[in-house]
């Protein structure tokens, strides 16, 4: 068999990965990029998550001639050209350095500091001076009666994120299992593209880690774009009925029981399992590297991102940490200090980690919730102060009415005596982009008058700090 000898292996063409790799590759290192798939190249985000997805949450939203089915279509053939598009850069990203070299297929470690691939009947093995695991994750499909056993779904209108967005016909009814990120944005999404979405969630309250006014606010908006919320819910069971006399499926009949039992019947064109991803190591051999994993599956790693194998570490979603794209991003960060020098970072030096769920309008957070801060008050020494208001209030904010979606919720949540911020909450158009601007001043230790009696351009969504901060009390 041959063997293969590099300074540096990744495994796995995840965001943190291919970035460190191409830092490494473009300072004269020998590096290979092992990636399992054709269709993978660029990872999760470009393919099959944020960008994708970001895609038609956009597209959803606009006005369009034709009929909701055929705008659907042509919205989910337009996002295959981008991410065809994203792919090939990606690829030649990588492949365009000379001191890297890209593998499509799958990895597995046979020994430390050893790996063996595999592509159809095809095998060698690699051994490098380091390793960098970066697999990602995958989603969890747990047994869900008449809808998914074993790891498998029953039924092929029960999808996955990864696979829902690759049908070309719009579902007329789709029913989602969740109530995290993706069950939010795809709500959104479907309910936007016209579909009449019911989500089934096992929290007997919407988006139970906020502020009850902030969810409140989010859940009506999505309900007035006629998403039906089905809280402290449960699958209970499914049948699927034959086709239809003009040969459609007929759809899946789901029966949903609520907390004290009583059953409902929720009749589905589609179904989506969005219930969590769990990082990605099974097959991987990392026991017989020394490499750990925890409970949850996860690369057992420290601030540092080493594993428990010396030379071998973590990136992304497969170290068990938050799953987002800029996270593994930063985790490149973490390792390139070590293996190539530059400024000393670890995990724990992250103060925030502002986060968006994509529904229309956008919903971002940094920090706490004035729940959380309130809990933490006596102890902290916190004089907590609140600044809420309504988007469609806030008269020195025009912008989301220039854009005709003056809907949401503006709250900033402070300490009183030392003016610092200590969360925000930003549900209102622009606010995947001015949440970086609070979470910016919060790790710069910036107070919030700062942010106040700034100047801004108008009309633009961060003017809103100068009336929303005006208010604290
Ligand atoms: C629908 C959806 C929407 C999302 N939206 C957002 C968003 O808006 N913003 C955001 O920040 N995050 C979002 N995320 C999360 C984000 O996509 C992930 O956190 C991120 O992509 C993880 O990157 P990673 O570096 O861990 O690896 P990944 O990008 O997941 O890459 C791992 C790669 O490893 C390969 N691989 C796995 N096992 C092997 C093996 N044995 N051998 C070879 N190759 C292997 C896989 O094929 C894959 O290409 C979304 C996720 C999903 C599913
Ligand atoms: N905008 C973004 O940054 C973005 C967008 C999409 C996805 N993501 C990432 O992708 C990951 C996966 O997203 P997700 O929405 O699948 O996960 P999630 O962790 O956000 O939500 C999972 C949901 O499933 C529920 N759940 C879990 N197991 C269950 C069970 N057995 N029965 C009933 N309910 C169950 C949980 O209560 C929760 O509501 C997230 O961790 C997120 O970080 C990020």
């Amino acid at each position: 068999m041959d063997v293969l000898e590099f300074d540096d292996v990744f495994i796995g063409w995840g965001k943190g990965g291919k970035t460190l790799a191409g830092v490494l590759g473009r300072a004269g290192r020998r590096v290979a990029m092992v990636e399992q798939s054709e269709a993978m190249y660029g990872g999760t985000c470009i393919n099959i998550g944020c960008v994708p997805t970001k895609a038609l949450v956009y597209a959803s939203h606009l006005s369009h001639d034709g009929g909701d089915a055929a705008h659907y279509t042509d919205s989910i053939e337009r996002k295959d050209e981008l991410t065809a598009a994203l792919r090939s850069t990606n690829f030649s990203m990588l492949d365009s350095i000379d001191s890297v070299t890209a593998i499509t297929a799958r990895a597995e470690f046979v020994g430390p500091k050893r790996v063996r691939l595999t592509a159809g009947s095809e095998e060698k093995e690699l051994t490098a001076e380091r390793f960098y695991i970066s697999t990602g994750s995958l989603p969890v499909v747990p047994d869900l009666p008449g809808l998914s056993e074993g790891g498998q779904v029953l039924d092929p209108r029960v999808h996955v994120s990864t696979d829902l967005i690759s049908e070309r016909n719009l579902p007329r009814r789709l029913l989602i299992v969740g109530g995290g990120y993706i069950a939010y944005e795809f709500a959104s999404m479907y309910a936007g593209f016209g579909s009449e979405v019911t989500m089934v969630d096992r929290s007997p309250i919407p988006l139970r880690h906020e502020d009850r006014d902030v969810a409140e606010a989010v859940a009506s908006v999505l309900a007035g774009d006629g998403v039906r919320f089905l809280q402290g819910a449960r699958v209970a069971g499914a049948e699927g009925g034959a086709a239809t006399h003009d040969g459609a499926p007929s759809p899946l009949r789901v029966r949903i029981a609520s907390a004290s039992g009583q059953l409902a019947t929720v009749e589905a064109d589609a179904v989506l399992l969005a219930l969590g991803r769990a990082p990605a190591t099974e097959g991987l051999g990392l026991d017989k590297a020394g490499v750990e994993i925890d409970g949850r599956g996860a690369v057992v790693v420290d601030e540092y991102l080493r594993t428990t194998a010396p030379d071998v570490w973590a990136l992304g979603d497969v170290n068990g940490g938050p799953q987002h794209t800029y996270v593994s991003l930063d985790d490149h960060r973490i390792v390139l200090a070590q293996v190539l020098g530059g400024p000393h970072r670890t995990t724990t030096d992250r103060t925030t980690i502002p986060t968006t769920t994509f529904v229309t309008p956008p919903f971002s957070r940094v920090g706490l919730t004035e729940e959380q801060a309130r809990e933490q008050a006596a102890e902290r020494g916190w004089d907590v102060g609140v600044a809420s208001k309504e988007v469609a209030k806030i008269a020195a904010m025009p912008r989301p009415k220039t854009v005709r979606d003056p809907r949401g919720l503006i709250k900033v949540v402070v300490d009183k005596k030392s003016g610092t911020i200590l969360g925000t909450t930003l549900f209102c158009v622009d606010s995947q982009e001015v949440i970086n601007l609070i979470s910016f001043a919060m790790d710069h230790g910036l107070p919030y008058t700062a942010l106040r009696d700034r100047m801004y351009t108008h009309p633009s969504s961060s003017e809103a700090f100068n009336e929303v901060l005006g208010a604290i009390s």
